[in-house]
């Protein structure tokens, strides 16, 4: 690994947006990069500027002299890959892993413009790795080491935690699960508070207490031992409140077509972007 001088992973992030932007917080909190050259169309963001271990380029063709990266992240979104690829051909080297967290892009895909000898890891986080809370499912080629893996599983655990799996093909359902599962629970805290609203409370109340009860169970759930099942019937009072609604949240079949009719939605688009 080079270290740029003090044991770190020398990394070039490609998109520093919102994804590769909190990963790159976690990654300099945990001091487990000791470089990182950032390509971001946008420029450097201000946060950023005067941070000594980073800089900015515009493309791979504009690296600072000897910087020879570790890990090349790409964290452009998958409508732009095609366009921005190919300029990083010349950084598949043995040395260099492309660790993607791009949506629906395959390892295959990522082997035609970088070549087939490219070591590459396809990954998907989510946005808790804002908070170090992030999960993230990755697979890898056959290219990359166990020294590679072991690299890329410890930025991907700067940023929370981490499960290797060997079917690539899972990564489509977990797009859908975890990738994009925040989403569906900041939906269900704006429903609730809307709901609250119906029901007679001010705005900002409502508000507060949806997302103090989404944020408050979702940690109980993390650090409680019990299944959900179970954390949900210890708050269900025999023919109480939380059973009354639980009787129209469950009626029929309830939420649960709604939820296998959203993921297997997001798993299509997942599988549509990898062309
Ligand atoms: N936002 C999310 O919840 C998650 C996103 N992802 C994946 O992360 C990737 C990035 O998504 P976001 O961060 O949400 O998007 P974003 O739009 O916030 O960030 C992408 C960044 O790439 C920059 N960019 C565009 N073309 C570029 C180029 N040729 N070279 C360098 N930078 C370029 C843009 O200026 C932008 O800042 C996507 O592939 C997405 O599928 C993965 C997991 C979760
Ligand atoms: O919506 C998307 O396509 C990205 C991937 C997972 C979360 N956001």
């Amino acid at each position: 690994m080079s270290d740029g001088g003090n044991g770190g992973a020398s990394l070039l992030l490609v998109g520093c947006g919102k994804m590769g932007g909190a990963m790159l917080d976690g990654w300099l909190a945990s001091r487990i990069a000791s470089r990182v050259v950032v390509v971001e169309k946008s420029g450097l963001p201000d946060s950023l500027a005067g941070n000594p271990l980073v800089s900015a380029a515009t493309g791979p063709e504009d690296l600072p002299a000897g910087f020879v990266p570790d890990v090349v992240v790409l964290a452009v979104k998958p409508q732009v890959m095609d366009g921005a690829l190919p300029a990083y051909r010349a950084l598949a080297r043995p040395g260099t892993v492309f660790l993607s967290i791009a949506a629906g892009k395959t390892i295959g895909y990522f082997e035609g413009p970088l070549g087939g000898e490219a070591a590459v890891v396809r990954s998907m986080p989510n946005t808790p790795a804002a908070i170090g809370r992030g999960m993230t499912v990755a697979v890898p080629n056959a290219r990359v080491t166990q020294a590679q893996t072991a690299l890329c599983d410890a930025l991907l655990r700067a940023v929370g935690d981490v499960a290797w799996i060997a079917d690539e093909a899972l990564l489509d359902p977990v797009t859908a699960v975890s990738g994009s599962g925040p989403a569906y629970v900041f939906l269900l805290v704006e429903a609730m508070a809307k709901a609250g609203e119906a029901s007679g409370l001010p705005a900002d109340l409502a508000m507060r207490l949806a997302r103090a009860t989404v944020s408050g169970a979702g940690e109980l759930l993390n650090r409680s031992p019990q299944e959900a099942a179970d954390l949900r019937k210890a708050v269900t009072s025999p023919n109480g409140t939380t059973q009354a609604a639980l009787d129209v949240l469950m009626a029929g079949d309830g939420l649960q077509p709604v939820l296998t009719a959203a993921i297997a939605a997001a798993t299509r688009r997942s599988k549509e972007l990898a062309g």
